[in-house]
């Protein structure tokens, strides 16, 4: 049931609906891409922008440097995670939301059809723009909660602990020493904890999500003649970075998805009857998961194979080549250096480094066979195990409770193909629950071009952020 004050609160949201849209715009604007070294100004810029909203609503932060990389051979100071509080009564529950001010990149010329950095609203209502659904949308969406009790003249539900980091995208660098250091202060009272960071899994109802697959991120480098060379005076003399490297690559997948490395799914937790089960109640329409990806081109035409083989089976993908020609034109260069990227998603039980031994074992043997005379590296650069929760938590139950409320409807239960390192560090680290409670639909395109998060679901958002926390609070737990 709505309590007059949830509707009071819902009302208020509805009242600042243009003034939220106007904050995400001033956010997307800001071009946080935490993995290219010429944007990371812009990601202290963003972490700047968030500290200043938390000192206009009032909430305590720390500011925790969490040290240096090395990234395109520059040595590069990490943004910073931000920790806030919001609220200090021991009467209330402690709640964590932990997000990620950082996004992926993003260039026009990609196939935006606006520019990237520019929140544009559609005639559907869709803001079009880099980090609207992954992770900025979601993040000012707690701020804006937070407002809105504020500006309705209501009192907070529970005690909000607040962390941001600026590497998610990026391996979240740093993150979990601060997490492990600071569970027993920052984070000893948190009851509880709250991720925005991932999508529905279609484009009408709204999900709770209990799991994640891990990562594990290569490069691989291939390196021969000591600068680039001319195809025609060189070709057919040299050994070409550029072939080896394909051929290697050309050996990790095939092109229905099985992983060729050897051992790789020995560790794969096998498909209960139970889990099986599971599967066939939700609501997935493979129809709108072709709209998402633009095409029919998914590898398995039925919802329970695709299910699965996004959630609890490992997959590979290759994204990109460094230092290949790639421009338009006819240039015919021999590149001296390459370097492929690719990763693995990793589900329940595999763990990283074994697979990491694996990989190394595997392309070693495989770059032996091309008898080839370049030199050859594979380095892991980052990695993550999957994370699964029990959805049958008090966390959960409210969380339920929140989307009938502002939805009219039972929410799915779902896991996620993608990765949020952290989420199983705070499972660990504090020994308490983890719920993801997301924000955007399924066709977001987050990490895509045009990525885009609906207005509706960014004001129903909000409001099932402030009623689920009003849930939380009336929690017996
Ligand atoms: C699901 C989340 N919003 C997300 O996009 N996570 C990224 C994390 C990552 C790991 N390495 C690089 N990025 C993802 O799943 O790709
Ligand atoms: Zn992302
Ligand atoms: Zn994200």
């Amino acid at each position: 049931m709505i309590t007059s004050t949830l509707e009071k609160y819902f009302n208020t949201v509805d009242s600042l609906e243009n003034l939220y849209v106007e904050r995400l715009k001033e956010a997307v604007a800001i071009p946080s891409v935490s993995g290219d070294a010429a944007y990371r100004e812009n990601v202290f810029k963003m972490s700047q922008w968030l500290i200043e909203l938390f000192q206009k609503l009032g909430i305590s932060y720390e500011v925790v440097n969490v040290g240096t990389q090395v990234l395109d051979n520059k040595t590069l100071k990490l943004p910073p995670v931000l920790l806030g509080t919001y609220g200090n009564d021991p009467n209330k529950k402690t709640i964590l939301v932990y997000g990620h001010y950082d996004v992926q990149p993003a260039l026009i010329e990609d196939g935006w059809n606006s520019p990237p950095f520019e929140l544009v609203e559609t005639d559907k209502n869709q803001l079009i723009g880099r980090g609207s659904s992954d992770d900025k949308g979601p993040i000012i969406g707690w701020l804006n909660a937070i407002e809105a009790h504020q500006k309705a003249g209501i009192e907070f539900p529970v005690n909000l602990k607040i962390c941001f980091e600026g590497m998610e995208e990026s391996g979240s660098e740093g993150l979990d020493e601060v997490i492990c250091k600071e569970a027993s202060r920052y984070f000893k009272d948190v009851d509880a904890v709250c991720i925005s960071d991932n999508y529905w899994l279609g484009v009408k109802k709204p999900c709770l999500t209990y799991g994640l697959r891990g990562i594990a991120y290569y490069k691989v480098i291939v390196s021969g003649p000591g600068r680039d060379l001319h195809s025609g005076v060189f070709g057919g003399t040299v050994h070409e970075p550029m072939t080896d490297l394909i051929l290697l690559l050309s050996k990790l997948v095939t092109p229905s998805g099985e992983i060729l490395i050897p051992g790789i799914n020995d560790d794969v937790a096998p498909l209960t009857e139970n889990e099986n089960k599971t599967y066939e109640s939700i609501e997935f329409d493979l129809n709108e998961y072709h709209d998402a990806i633009e095409s029919k081109t998914t590898i398995y035409d039925d919802k329970i194979n695709t299910l699965q083989h996004r959630w609890r089976y490992p997959s590979l993908s290759i994204h990109g080549i460094e230092g290949a020609f790639s421009a338009s034109g006819a240039k015919t260069v021999l590149p001296a250096k390459v370097l492929g990227k690719f990763s693995i998603r990793l589900v329940p039980d595999m763990d990283p480094e074994r697979v990491n031994a694996l990989v190394k074992k595997y392309l070693t043997e495989e770059f032996s066979k091309l008898k080839s005379k370049n030199s050859f590296n594979v380095e892991c650069l980052h990695g993550a195990k999957a994370w699964v929760a029990s959805p049958d938590h008090w966390n959960y139950i409210a969380a339920a409770k929140a989307v009938e409320m502002v939805f009219n409807v039972k929410p799915d239960y779902t896991r996620e193909g993608g990765s949020i390192p952290v989420t199983l560090t705070f499972q660990d680290a504090l020994n308490k629950n983890v719920l993801l409670l997301p924000m955007g639909r399924g066709d977001d395109g987050a990490h895509s071009t045009n990525e885009k998060l609906d207005r509706s679901n960014y004001i129903s958002g909000i409001k099932l952020f402030g009623a689920y926390l009003h849930e939380i609070a009336a929690t017996k737990i």
